[in-house]
Formats: structure tokens, sequence, C-alpha cells
């Protein structure tokens, strides 16, 4: 008698499909655990990436991202020079974008709504950092440079660096320098004439100052303040080619700016205001952007050691953080004749930018 009948009988159309039911448990299981450790966050990777110096590191993602780049770690993306290195960067943020997993697809990459164009060192960072609390609120984290450098990347790549958003959010980036860059509000405009538009601004006279400190900080051996601001001592002319000095006439950057907006686009932020009462120029913003106003004194402190507000829970984190060190820099002394004489010197620029704007900022009071 053959033992034919003994063998047991394999049915492999049953084994296939256990063996198909076990695959897919198997990668769902994978997916939720890699979704746990929050890998699959629907945000796109940004320049926000590659940056320690940031000024609140607010998230896990950018814990997380800090991780995963340790050879970028020294990269600051507050930098007001990015050059082709970062431009590389941004090109990989953008890629990044492509390949991030399905649950990273929810909400789209939007043109920004609204951009922070200026001033440089008008305390643009805490703005935009006050408003990422925001639940509607997703920007991008560091300064992308679009319409004054990298133009001719095209609009998709610009729209490639943005956060997804979903209905109802508003997309935000920030680059100070738009607002002294000729060719940025025609650009801006290309992309659409409807972008609404903030300026921090803050006294041209402590501007400059802050500006010099930046630059010093990265130079030691930067001349003196007052040897760069005056043509020469003798004459005591202000030199209005050096940067620190011209972007601080505001009215003069303004009008190249109304040339393709009407004033209705424009919020202009007190940089003061913004370090004296956070929560009231938060309520301006909030307003101007069409937010519910929930940004609000609840989430501010006041760190006597910065010297600045803080935020006591930022977005992610239920720890209260400050700006990084590279804002509320200690200003070196600039000998009081030199500050009159800059204080002078903007002073008409500074009531031409009261009456464009219909705001008195003080700046000429003290
Ligand atoms: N909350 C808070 N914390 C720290 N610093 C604050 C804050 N609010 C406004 N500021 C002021 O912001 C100034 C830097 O401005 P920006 O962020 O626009 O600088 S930059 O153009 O992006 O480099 C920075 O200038 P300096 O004081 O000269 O360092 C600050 O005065």
């Amino acid at each position: 008698m053959g033992c034919g009948g003994c063998r047991p009988r394999i049915n492999f159309g049953k084994l296939l499909s256990r063996a198909s039911v076990f695959i897919t448990m198997l990668l769902i299981f994978t997916y939720f655990f890699y979704c746990l450790t929050g890998f699959c966050h629907s945000v796109p990777t940004t320049l926000g990436t590659v940056n320690v110096d940031y000024d609140i590191l607010d998230d896990r993602r950018r814990v997380l991202e800090e991780l995963r780049a340790p050879a970028q770690r020294n990269f600051t993306a507050d930098a007001q020079q990015v050059d082709v290195l970062s431009a590389n960067r941004l090109d990989r943020a953008g890629d990044q974008g492509h390949r991030i997993p399905v649950s990273n697809s929810f909400g789209t990459k939007r043109f920004p709504q609204a951009i922070i164009i200026g001033v440089k060192k008008g305390g643009t960072r805490a703005l935009l950092e006050f408003l990422r609390i925001h639940p509607d609120v997703r920007a991008f984290g560091a300064e992308p440079h679009f319409f004054d450098r990298f133009y001719d990347r095209g609009l998709e790549w610009y729209r490639n660096l943005m956060p997804r958003t979903l209905d109802g959010q508003i997309t935000m980036e920030k680059t100070p320098s738009y607002f002294v860059t000729k060719e940025a509000p025609g650009h801006v405009c290309t992309m659409n004439c409807q972008t609404k538009l903030i300026v921090v601004v803050r006294d041209p006279v402590t501007r400059a100052v802050s500006d010099y400190t930046q630059t010093l900080s990265k130079n030691p051996s930067l001349p003196s303040f007052q040897s760069l601001v005056l043509k020469n001592s003798t004459t005591g002319l202000i030199d209005t080619t050096w940067s620190a000095v011209r972007i601080g006439l505001y009215a003069k950057h303004l009008e190249n700016w109304l040339q393709y907006f009407p004033l209705s686009h424009f919020l202009f932020v007190s940089g003061e205001r913004l370090v004296s009462d956070p929560s009231g120029e938060m309520g301006r913003v909030q307003d101007f952007l069409g937010l519910k106003r929930v940004v609000s004194d609840k989430h501010f402190y006041f760190n006597q050691t910065k010297g600045f507000p803080c935020l006591k829970k930022p977005e992610g984190s239920s720890k209260p953080r400050c700006l990084g060190k590279s804002k509320g820099r200690t200003h070196p002394h600039i000998p009081t004749d030199i500050l009159q004489r800059l204080r002078d010197f903007y002073r008409p620029f500074n009531h031409r930018f009261y009456e464009m704007t219909g705001q008195n900022f003080g700046w000429d009071e003290s």
C-alpha cells in the first residue's frame, strides 16, 4: 500500500493568504511604530532642520531633524548671508518634501499668504516664533531668500519649501532683506498681489547698532561704528552707502513697495512694543491675518536674565523658551554725539514714514 494518503497535503492557496495577512499586519505595525516615534509628522523637513542657533527650538520635529543631520548642526538659519551652500540645503529641504511618507501628504504646500518682509534686526524672528504658537499658522523655519536671491529657481521651488497646510491654515515665511530689495515687491506680486506683508520696524538708530553688533560678532576686527557711520569725521556727514544706515531709511524702501501693493496690504509692527507688550502687538498681527486671537498674554513671561519676553510654552514643547543667543545681544558703547548725529539724520525720514503709514513710532521723542 502506498503511503500517499499519510503525507499532509499542502494547501498553497491557504498558506499564501495567511502569509499575506501576516505581511500586511507586519507592515501596519511597522508603520504605526514609525509614526509613534514621530517620523511621519506631516511637516516636511526644512532649513529649520539644519539650525541649532535657532531662536526657539520649539518642537520635537526640529530636535529629531537635528539628530538626523548632525553634520549640519553649525548652520544658522538666521544667517544673513545665504550662500550657495545654503541654497543647496534649501534644495535638499525641498527635495525631501518628495520623499516623505504617505501620512505626510496631509495638507498642501501653498505659497505664503503672508510674509514678514522686514526689517533686519527689527524683531522678525521673535514675531515669527510667537506666531508659530498659533494652530492656524504654519511657517517655513529659516529665511528662504527667494524673492531677493533665489528667484531664478522658480516659484515651484519656493512652494516646495513651504510646510503643508490644511484648509484654513496660513502659510508664512520671513526674510527681512526683502524690504530693502528693489526687485522684491515685483517678484512677490508676480506670485500673488494679494499677499499680506508684515514689516517689523525698530528705531533706525538702535537697529543700525544692532546690525553692526551682529557683523562685529562675526568679524571682531571690524572698524568702529563711528568710523563706518561717518563719511569723514570732519564733515560729520552720514555714510548712506553703509547698509547698516541705508536699511533704516524706511520711507524710501516703503515707497518702492507701494508701487506694487496698496497700504492696506501692510501691517507695521513696532519692534519696541513687541518687546514691551508682546501680547498687545500679537493681537494686532492676528487681527491683520484674520486669525482668532489665540496668542495672548498667557503665552509670555518676561525673563529677567535675558531681558526679553520669552514663551511659556512654545509650540510642541512644555518647557518655557527664549530666543537664542544671537537675539538680544549686548550692544557696544557708541559715543553719544555719534548717536545724536545719526538721530538727526534719520528724523526727516522717520517723519515721512510716520506720515506714510499713519503711525507714530515715537523714535524721535527720546
Ligand atoms: N522676545 C525677544 N527675544 C529676543 N530678542 C528680541 C525679542 N523681541 C525682539 N527682539 C529683538 O530682535 C532683534 C533681532 O531681530 P531679528 O530677529 O529681526 O534679526 S534678524 O534680522 O533676523 O537677524 C534683537 O536685536 P538685538 O537686541 O540687537 O540682538 C532683539 O532686540
